[in-house]
């Protein structure tokens, strides 16, 4: 808006005469005013600054929305009400006592949370959510409608918390959990004609919906974890063996959310990689990222440790990337597992391998993740304890996680 100050005279021959050149507002498309009451309004004078246009928001750039990702989440979720159930009579010409007809009111829509594979992260969900209301009844024992139900979508791996209690492990596409329970609806007079009362008004009001705060929070599913120090390469690898695309730089920290990858087999086997932030030495006291994205590798049956050779003694690295493993939950590092050594392609990387696998004291995949130089052999491993991982789980009478 331009103040009304400037138009207090001839508002043209006041712009014109600071200078502006001005067509009839009439005579032009409305197009062309849009782009040009910006630059027309940009005097220098503060008032009329105050009413320029905001500038538009630029859309977020991929790497941008990435960092969007939500892994946990509080919700409040309310069944839809129940209709309520009416109390009339029938009546019609010559038939004046008909007897009760109020219908029935219909139940009210349950919530209801669904995986949905194309749903990456939590944070398309919301903070509260509302079921659809049951319609009331209706004269001539017309039933109202059961309110629709509510679905909210959420990624694979999202656990379902109320406090402390678990309610339910969302890790398959298609799963359902009834969030929050429709009220019932309420019964029409109808509902209480008995040979004792041949006209009841009684008619009860529609319930309310169930409601209840719960938590959810992703792990994300995948068949391998990908474990090392900032910088040592994981996006990198990840990049290099399947179709994802996380962010790679030179500067630690660069993954903030976790990355899943499909490795496609020519058998038309998939493994998926988890990619996930770095660990570094304390991070169970809250160092770095702290531990709490470990929660996504919880589900992964095994393990990569991505080693960057380019470090002097990176020996020490699978000690330290195992000790918090451990801080963060027993057991973990104890799963099957495979060590990879990065970087092989730098020279002073290629001569510290030999030392390497004698401290280890086991076989290590020395490879490049930016040449390209030896995945093979890794692909053939993470087939291995794939396959592995699919017969122990097939003997104990378990379905092994398919993707
Ligand atoms: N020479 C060489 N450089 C590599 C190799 N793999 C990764 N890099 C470089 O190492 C740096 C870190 O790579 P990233 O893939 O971002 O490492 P990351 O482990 O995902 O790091 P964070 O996400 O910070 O934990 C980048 O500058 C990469 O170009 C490799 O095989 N050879
Ligand atoms: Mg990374």
């Amino acid at each position: 808006m331009i103040p009304s100050r400037l138009f207090s005279a001839r508002p043209q021959a006041v712009l014109e005469g600071m200078g502006f050149w001005m067509l009839p507002t009439r005579s032009l498309p409305s197009r062309l005013l849009l782009r040009a009451s910006p630059r027309l309004l940009s005097v220098s004078c503060a008032d009329c600054t105050k009413h320029q246009e905001p500038p538009r928001k630029q859309p977020l750039s991929e790497k941008k929305l990435k960092r969007h990702f939500v892994d946990h989440r509080r919700v409040l979720v309310r069944g839809g009400r129940g209709g309520s159930g009416v109390s009339c009579f029938h009546s019609e010409p010559r038939k004046e006592f008909g007897g009760p007809d109020g219908g029935d009111g219909g139940n009210g829509g349950h919530v209801i949370l669904r995986v949905d594979q194309r749903v990456k992260s939590l944070s398309s969900v919301l903070s509260r959510y509302q079921g659809f209301d049951g319609e009331d009844g209706g004269r001539k024992n017309c039933f109202g409608r059961n309110g629709a139900v509510l679905y909210i979508q959420v990624p694979v791996g999202t656990l379902v918390k109320e406090g402390n209690e678990v309610l339910a492990d969302l890790s398959r596409p298609g799963d359902e959990f009834i969030a929050a329970v429709g009220g019932s609806g309420g019964k029409g007079n109808r509902f209480f004609l008995a040979n004792d009362n041949r006209a009841p008004t009684t008619c009860t009001p529609g319930q309310p919906g169930q409601e209840r705060v719960l938590f959810l929070e992703l792990k994300t599913v995948a068949h391998a974890g990908l474990i090392g120090f900032p910088n040592a390469g994981k996006s990198s690898l990840l990049r290099a063996i399947s179709n994802a695309r996380p962010a790679v730089a030179s500067y630690p920290f660069t993954t903030l959310n976790p990355h899943v990858g499909i490795v496609h087999y020519e058998d038309h086997q998939q493994i998926a990689v988890a990619d996930i932030p770095g660990i570094i030495r304390g991070a169970h006291q809250n160092r770095g990222l702290g531990l709490a994205f470990l929660r996504h590798i919880e589900r992964c049956p095994f393990l990569l440790f991505l080693v960057d050779l380019s470090v002097p003694e990176p020996w020490t690295q699978l000690d330290h990337l195992k000790y918090e493993l451990e801080q963060y939950n027993e057991g973990l590092s104890k799963r099957p597992y495979a060590v990879v050594a990065n970087k092989i392609d730098l020279p002073q990387a290629r001569a510290r391998l030999p030392q390497l696998q004698a401290r280890l004291g086991q076989e290590a995949i020395a490879l490049s993740a930016a040449t390209g130089e030896n995945l093979e052999e890794l692909l053939l491993r993470l087939k291995e304890l794939h396959d592995r991982h699919v017969a122990t789980e097939l003997e104990h009478g378990r379905q092994p996680l398919r993707w």
